[in-house]
Formats: structure tokens, sequence, C-alpha cells
């Protein structure tokens, strides 16, 4: 938009601006001469002097009341009074579209100046009509000034709200993974746990066969016992580490509380996942741990496969009773559920 239009018609000036060290009135000298040139019109309360996108053809003086400029674009309305004047550029321009609405706001007297006339003083008053034109171009430029600086202002606080939306995004990103992570080992929790059994649905098998093996530290409380607590906790991290070594890109190791993990497979058959579960009993065996001082550990697993109408708590059940059989066996075992 452009505001020398309508002077002083922009957010009110601030500070040392340049337009605010204009005063919003015509000198007397000024007026005098160019409502000299234009055509007296009383105008009453609502009367609309122009609308906006109309082709403007000439300016207006306020001799007495009041008129209110009107924008569509976010501005705030302008409301003008005696000794003021609008629509200047149709007078320096010509032909051109209003940017704004211009209603009597209160019975009054205009004088409306056209190109013409305004030629007319140009000719007859050249020093009057310079002192004016060039006060209207001064609050073009301040005007424009400000109305960039506006936007800019807008345009930083768009981007920093943007920023503050990108932050609160990613710290929710944040929360929502920490919720569905075990603070010891980093690894799924049960929320992530039952969070990926219900996306389980949505990933194709690829002719393989969903499978759940439950790990359990054997005799953990002793370790506890007999190194401490935080030689224990290295254990349950040591052990987590070899859990999410067997995982691959689609399967879940998680750390179900306490010494119990689980791992969710996607195997060919029984033979691949004994394979697995074989795998993970000797890794865990040769660990050799400074806060155990080397002493050897070992893991019991119970496996299952996941029948498909079962759910987790039939695989879990399953598992379990397996995991019970391979402790039974005195622990460094593997049992498959029937
Ligand atoms: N260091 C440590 N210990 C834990 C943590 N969570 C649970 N425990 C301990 O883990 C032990 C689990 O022991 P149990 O499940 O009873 O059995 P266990 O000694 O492993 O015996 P089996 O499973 O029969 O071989 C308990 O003593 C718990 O206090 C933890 O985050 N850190």
């Amino acid at each position: 938009m452009n505001h020398a239009d309508f002077p002083g018609t922009v957010a009110p000036p601030s500070g040392d601006d340049a337009q605010a060290r204009l005063p919003s009135q015509l000198d007397p000298d000024t007026f005098r001469v160019l409502a000299g040139a234009g055509v007296s019109r009383a105008v009453l309360p609502g009367e609309e002097l122009f609308r906006r996108g109309e082709a403007a053809q000439s300016m207006f003086l306020i001799d007495t009341g009041e008129v209110r400029l009107g924008f569509d674009d976010g501005l705030a309305d302008k409301l003008l009074g005696p000794g003021q004047y609008f629509g200047e550029l149709a007078v320096f321009l010509g032909r051109h579209q209003r940017f704004a609405r211009a209603v009597a706001e209160t019975p009054g007297v205009l004088y409306e100046v056209t190109q013409d006339a305004f030629q007319a003083v140009l000719e007859r008053e050249p020093a009057v009509a310079a002192r004016f034109m060039q006060r209207s171009f001064a609050y073009l430029v301040a005007g424009e000034h400000q109305l960039i600086q506006s936007l800019k202002r807008r345009n930083e606080d768009l981007l920093q709200t943007l920023d503050t939306l990108r932050q609160t995004r990613s710290e929710l990103t944040v929360a929502q993974q920490l919720v569905r992570t075990d603070d010891l080992t980093g690894l799924a929790n049960r929320r992530g746990l039952y969070r990926y059994l219900d996306e389980l649905g949505r990933q194709p098998l690829a002719g393989l066969r969903l499978a759940l093996l439950l790990v359990d530290i054997d005799h953990f409380k002793a370790i506890n016992d007999r190194s401490g607590h935080l030689a224990g906790d290295s254990a349950l991290r040591a052990v987590a580490d070899e859990v999410r070594r067997l995982a691959g890109p689609l399967e879940l190791p998680c750390r179900l509380g306490g010494d119990e993990f689980a791992l969710v497979l996607r195997v060919a058959d029984e033979g691949a996942l004994a394979n697995r579960a074989l795998g993970l009993l000797a890794a865990v065996r040769s660990l050799r741990l400074p806060s155990l001082r080397g002493t050897r550990f070992s893991v019991s697993i119970g496996g299952a496969f996941c029948a498909d109408p079962g759910g987790w708590s039939a695989w879990y059940s399953q598992a379990d009773a397996a995991l019970y059989e391979a402790k039974r066996l005195g622990g460094d075992h593997w049992r498959l559920g029937a």
C-alpha cells in the first residue's frame, strides 16, 4: 500500500520517526491557497467520499468535521480532522486506484481539489505548491519506511513464533522418546513395547514369523548383593547391549523391568530362533565386567512364536513358561514354549 495518499495513515508514528516530526495539519497559508483552488463541499455523517479501488481524481482538505479512512489490510482506521488532507496522490499522479475508503465521521466542510486545480496552484503559487509536495513526499518516505519496519517486526515475530513451535515440537518428540525409553539402558520400556506392538500390524512380515524371546539374568539378586547396586546396573547395561546387538532393524529390544528383557524378532523358522537365542546366551556368558571383578554371569531365555490371534499376553505367558523351564535347568539355557 502507498501511504502517501493518506498522510499519517500508517500505525501511529513512534519515537523520532520523521513522520512524527511533521505537524499533522497544514500551515494556514498552504491550506488557504489549496482550499482556494478547490470546491467546497458539505458532508454528513456516513457519507462516502470514495471507496477502495475506485479511480482517484481529486484530493480533499478538511475545513471542519472529521473523516475516517478505513483500510482492509489489517491497518487501523485513521481519523482525520480540520486542517488535514487526504487522497493527494490523485493530484500528483493523476488517475490511480484509491487504497482506502473515506467516509465522513461527523458533519463537516471539505475542499475537493482536482489535478487541474492543483496544476493551476503550481503555476500561480509555485512556492506554496512545492512546500506542499515536499511535505507530502516526506510523508510518503516516512510512511513507507515505517510500514517496512512494521512488516519487518511482524516478520521477526512470525519467525520467532515458528522457532518456538519448532522447538516445542522437537521437545515433544524428545519427551515422547523419553517416555518410551528405559533410563538405565536406553532400550525401549514397556510403553515403547506397547507402541511397537500397536504398529506391528502395519508392517509386512515378508514370509518371516514373529517370535518373542524373554531374557532374564540368572541370580541377579546375588550379583547386587555381592558386588553392589552399581555393579548390578552395569550388568544390566551390558546385557542390554547384547540384546540390542541381536536385534535387526524392524525388531524391538526392550527392558520390561528389573532384570527382565524382551526381544520381538522376525525369523524364518525354529532353527533361526534357536540360533539367535544361543548366540545371546554365548555373548552374555563371555562378558567380563570389571565391576564384577571379571566374574561370569549368565541369562536364561524363554521363547515363543507369536501366533496371530494370540496377542501380547498370550505370547508373554508362553515365553514366560519356557523361561521358567530354562531357569529350572539351572540357568544359562533357552527353551521354546509349546
Ligand atoms: N542394580 C539393579 N538392580 C535391580 C534393578 N531393578 C531391579 N533390581 C533388582 O533385581 C533383582 C531381581 O531379582 P529376582 O528377579 O528376584 O531374581 P534373580 O536373583 O535374578 O533370580 P532368578 O531370576 O531366579 O535367577 C532384585 O533384587 C531387584 O532389587 C536395577 O535397576 N538395578
